[in-house]
């Protein structure tokens, strides 16, 4: 692995991000009920990197990654996929940009249970009226290892088996960027090793861009790199993550005093509001 730059979406060289955010904010609710959940956040995805978001409970992980997915509007700043514009889109060319651009892997696998695995696969290229590049295909399936188990329907699948059919619908279409919300939530620790080593491997090996939340170190520890939130900043990077380093890092959010979210000394460059 080489080490990761801090990702500065205004930094040069901003075409090697697979998305960008450019001093994002949004608030949810009004007066004594307003939560800013993020705070002019600015920052870049590296293209064919495996970046994980982590951060307390409500520090805006998902928020941001909704955002940056198109799949919740911001109230000011920018959103980039590649060189798209989301907060310029009418809805109908999001849910185009979405459906071309993005894949999603959400903790609920969301698969259709009365379709096959394959059939689960190829949904999203169906419903687009793509069809789908079979060689592409054949090696996302062998990668997942479903060969044996495409004809099956989800309650046949043990639910590492239906997230690795939920990895492969993602991957098949070939997105710009695939969105991970806790991908392993609903794993026990041995499935959620092989579906985190098909993500790092997807990302290795075909070159794909993902993006993960996690609570989980030794998710994370499968990324080149973590961000992480505290109060809708971010407030600190690490490259080359291992559990521990994360472990350690994500007890600085817990301490009482003030000194939580504090980054480490000697620690990665922040960007964000934090960073200003
Ligand atoms: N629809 C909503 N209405 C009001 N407040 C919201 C809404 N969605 C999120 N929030 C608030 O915004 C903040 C960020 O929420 P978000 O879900 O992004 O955090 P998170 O880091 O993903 O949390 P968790 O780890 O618990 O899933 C929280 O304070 C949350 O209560």
């Amino acid at each position: 692995m080489t080490n990761t730059a801090p990702p500065t979406a205004d930094a040069p060289g901003a075409g090697d991000f697979a998305a960008r955010a450019h001093q994002i904010t949004k608030v949810y609710g009004s007066g004594d009920a307003k939560v800013i959940a993020l705070d002019a956040v600015t920052v870049g995805i590296p293209r064919g990197r495996f970046t994980a978001i982590m951060g307390p409970s409500g520090s805006g992980k998902s928020t941001l990654m909704h955002c940056m997915a198109g799949l919740d509007s911001v109230d000011s700043g920018q959103v980039f996929i590649g060189d798209v514009d989301l907060t310029k889109l009418r809805d109908k060319q999001l849910t185009r940009l979405r459906r071309d651009k993005v894949g999603f892997i959400f903790q609920a696998f969301n698969l259709v249970p009365t379709l096959t695995a394959l059939e689960n696969i190829t949904l999203p290229m169906d419903i687009a009226g793509r069809r789908p590049d079979r060689e592409w295909l054949d090696r996302v399936i062998d990668t997942v290892g479903l060969r044996q188990r495409l004809k099956h329907r989800p309650n046949q699948l043990s639910g590492g088996q239906q997230q690795r059919v939920a990895c492969a619908r993602a991957l098949a279409s070939r997105p710009e960027i695939i969105f991970a919300d806790e991908p392993t939530g609903n794993l026990d620790s041995r499935a959620g090793a092989e579906v985190l080593g098909f993500l790092r491997d997807s990302v290795t090996s075909m070159g794909q861009t993902i993006v993960m939340v996690t609570h989980d170190p030794n998710a994370a520890a499968y990324a080149d790199q973590v961000l992480f939130l505290q109060d809708g900043r971010i407030v600190d990077t690490m490259s080359e993550p291992t559990a521990e380093r994360v472990l350690e890092r994500m007890k600085g959010f817990e301490l009482p005093g003030g000194v939580s979210g504090r980054p480490f000394a000697g620690g990665s460059e922040v960007s964000g509001a934090a960073a200003r």
